[in-house]
């Protein structure tokens, strides 16, 4: 790496112990001075402890100040525990914030105070890290931010105000608060009313269904005001600019997760000021050619469709109703009949099956959106081995009958299951996994699932097959001559033909729905196609650990 030139270099007091600190454009080090007149006052020395010094981004500083040292006040106002009595020799100080990371992907804000021996110096000190992180580009200086007050615990509210806005105040950033009043709030303001020039990005604080309704207000909005019309299957969407921020305060918080690797408040604020960029598609799903929905992580038909509607008719049961209605729905074991055709992705960098998870600046979005796979033409190949599959105009074709059809544009990894649905999966690749589990035993099914809690390959069985796609369609086999399906309306009529197209009633229903994000879709015909990149967070995809992990050094010294 290129040697930076120093910007600033003094030795500095820090915990009673004399330190050479440095400044560059990269990195903001400090480093114990190992001479033995070093003690300043008090502090005890250990001649066989060996400081490696201490090494912070400046991207990762989150702030700079004065400290007044008489009263403990930071020139924001704020009060600062005194991290050490001020000496005589050196009776200036100045406090600089900045992220420290802990054990899995949580990051902390940590305060050190160095000490000067004259003011000048402290000024200058101050003066040149605000210059540099003002010239940081990427860090946003006002947003707009939604409070879903009944995501989750209900405490959306409370989780803002205690744990993200104290840490927004301190890297000076501006806010306005919207506390939604009920469904949708924030969609129809972000689409409708949003002054949207004035800010740098929008903050969501609740769950996955709120993160979904910011992205579907944004998305609108942009196509809107690029005159798109995103009715259309066909169009192509304009990627929105401005970033969303998430701030996990809902029951389910999956988009948080795998995108920043744990669902933590104040570590998604840090990730919000430093300014990161993590793009990431977009699935639009229609039925005959009329909008339905964006999907952002999950489209599941079968098992997972049925666990949400029926969940949905527990609503009263609280969060036990997804363990209840998983139970039930196993047990019910129902099958669906249909075609599945898609596009494959064939001409892109990775395979569902590679093994290659996505992290922090993944190579393979990186090179799959320099493809940009949605305009590049599909490659169809049969399967030889599979009799019921074939091309039609660059298109695969499947028919069978599925207890699962699920679509993952992202790895959907959640606590329960840390490697998710497809554990290969990228954020921002332009595509999706499509995942085909045929009709089999109940055991077999079991087997499979239990698979996704561990680190066995869900894919690795006869029943189940995987394909990276950039379109898919899916028409249930009961209406492939009917023009329109509704289920909601038709659901009842069609289910006493299909009963009577089997010879034994207690046959499996004709129609499951699809579970799209958390929402039931009302049709069970529907076309997906992923859009590449189409919003960006303020995340970085998950970072892997450094090999040899560094014990943190203890916050605020
Ligand atoms: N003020 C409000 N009153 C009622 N519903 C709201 C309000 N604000 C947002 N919502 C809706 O609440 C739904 C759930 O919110 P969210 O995702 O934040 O929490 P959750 O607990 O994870 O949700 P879920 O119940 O889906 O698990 C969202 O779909 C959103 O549209």
């Amino acid at each position: 790496m290129e040697k930076q030139p120093r910007l600033l270099a003094s030795q500095l007091l820090l915990k009673n112990c004399v330190f050479e600190v440095s400044l560059n454009r990269v990195f903001l080090t400090w480093k114990e001075v190992s001479t033995k007149k070093k003690r300043v006052s008090g502090s005890i020395h250990h001649p066989f402890k060996v400081d490696p010094g201490h090494s912070v981004r400046v991207s990762e500083v989150l702030a700079v100040g004065e400290l007044d040292l008489d009263s403990g006040m930071k020139e924001d106002g704020r009060w600062q525990k005194m991290p050490q009595k001020p000496t005589e020799a050196y009776p200036h100080a100045f406090t600089v914030s900045y992220v420290e990371r802990a054990r899995h992907h949580r990051w902390r804000c940590c305060d050190v105070t160095f000490h000067c021996q004259e003011w000048a110096l402290c000024q200058q000190w101050v003066q040149t890290i605000r210059e540099q992180l003002a010239a940081l580009t990427g860090r946003p200086k006002h947003l707009l931010v939604y409070i879903n007050p009944y995501g989750g615990k209900q405490q959306g509210k409370r989780i803002y105000q205690q744990k993200v806005a104290p840490l927004f105040a301190r890297a000076s950033i501006s806010t306005d608060v919207i506390v939604t009043e009920h469904a949708n709030h924030a969609r129809d303001h972000l689409r409708t009313e949003a002054e949207l020039k004035q800010y740098d990005g929008v903050v969501c604080v609740g769950g996955d269904g709120m993160f979904s309704e910011i992205v579907h207000g944004l998305v609108s909005r942009t196509q809107t005001d690029n005159g798109i019309d995103q009715i259309s299957p066909e169009e192509k969407l304009v990627a929105c600019t401005l970033r969303i921020g998430i701030i996990p305060a809902g029951s389910t918080d999956c988009i948080c997760y795998a995108t920043i690797g744990i669902n933590d408040p104040v570590t998604s604020a840090l990730h919000i000021i430093v300014g990161d960029t993590q793009p990431m598609d977009v699935c639009s799903v229609h039925h005959n050619n009329a909008f339905l929905r964006y999907s952002l992580s999950l489209l599941g038909y079968g098992f997972y469709g049925d666990v949400l509607a029926d969940s949905e008719r527990k609503r009263w049961m609280g969060p036990a109703r997804y363990d209840f209605s998983g139970f039930k729905t196993f047990m019910t074991h129902n099958y669906y009949e249909g075609t599945v055709s898609f596009q494959p992705a064939t001409d892109t960098l990775g395979t569902p099956r590679d093994k290659s998870p996505c992290r922090a600046g993944c190579l393979v979005c990186l090179h799959n959106k320099r493809l940009c796979p949605e305009h590049s033409p599909a490659k169809c190949m049969a399967d030889p081995d599979s009799s019921d599959s074939e091309c039609e105009g660059g298109w695969r074709v499947i028919r069978g009958k599925f207890l699962a059809i699920n679509a993952a544009s992202m790895s959907c990894a959640c606590p329960r299951s840390p490697m998710g649905l497809s554990p290969a999966a990228h954020l921002a690749d332009g595509t999706a996994d499509l995942i085909l589990v045929r009709k089999c035993s109940r055991f077999n099914f079991l087997r499979h699932l239990l698979r996704h809690t561990s680190k066995d390959d869900q894919f690795d069985m006869t029943f189940v097959e995987v394909h990276r796609v950039k379109r898919f369609r899916f028409l249930p086999r009961h209406c492939q001559n009917d023009s329109e399906l509704d289920l909601r309306e038709n659901g009842k009529r069609l289910f006493s033909q299909i009963c009577r197209d089997h010879p034994a009633c207690g046959c499996s229903p004709a129609f499951s729905s699809w579970n799209c994000d958390g929402e039931v879709l009302p049709h069970a015909a529907i076309e997906v196609r992923v859009h590449c990149q189409l919003i960006r967070l303020f995340a970085r995809g998950i970072e892997d650990p450094p090999v040899f992990e560094e014990v943190p050094t203890p916050c605020g010294i």
